[in-house]
């Protein structure tokens, strides 16, 4: 299933916008949206939930099964987008930081933290 082929990432913008609209402060019912259920319910179900996916993305890798891995993916990034709305941030932010980062090595940038320190 691995595809190196070119994918708008709309997709991420399109889904926050949707994710803001059930902010309970833009009317978002709990009893209709899985989404306006955990907002309405504030940081500790969220928050809950990004554990558990992780834990969950951390098991399909252990069972190196590739479908599975980009089921729990999926299940960790939407609850995470659920924390970036209610935080009022966006996916742009996320991807303007991977951006930023773009071609700095991880091990040049811890070692200029040490440095720093
Ligand atoms: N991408 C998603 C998405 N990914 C995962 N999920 C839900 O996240 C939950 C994952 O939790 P689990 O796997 O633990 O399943 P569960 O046991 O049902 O969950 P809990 O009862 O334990 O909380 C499931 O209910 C999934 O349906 C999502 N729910 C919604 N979306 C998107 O959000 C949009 C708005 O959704 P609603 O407003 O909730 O209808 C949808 O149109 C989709 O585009």
């Amino acid at each position: 299933m691995t595809t190196h082929t070119p994918f708008n990432a709309d997709i991420l913008s399109r889904l926050a916008d949707t994710l803001e609209s059930r902010l309970p402060k833009n009317g978002g019912d709990p009893a209709r949206s899985y989404a306006a259920k955990l907002l309405a319910r504030g940081p500790d179900a969220f928050l809950k939930k990004i554990g558990e996916e992780a834990t969950e993305l951390v098991m399909a890798a252990k069972d190196n099964a590739p479908e599975h891995i980009v089921a729990e993916t999926a299940d960790l990034w939407f609850h995470t987008l659920v924390a970036l709305t209610h935080y009022n941030l966006r996916p742009e932010d996320v991807l303007r930081e991977l951006a930023r980062r773009e071609g700095v090595s991880g091990l040049a940038e811890k070692a200029s933290r040490i440095d720093s320190n």
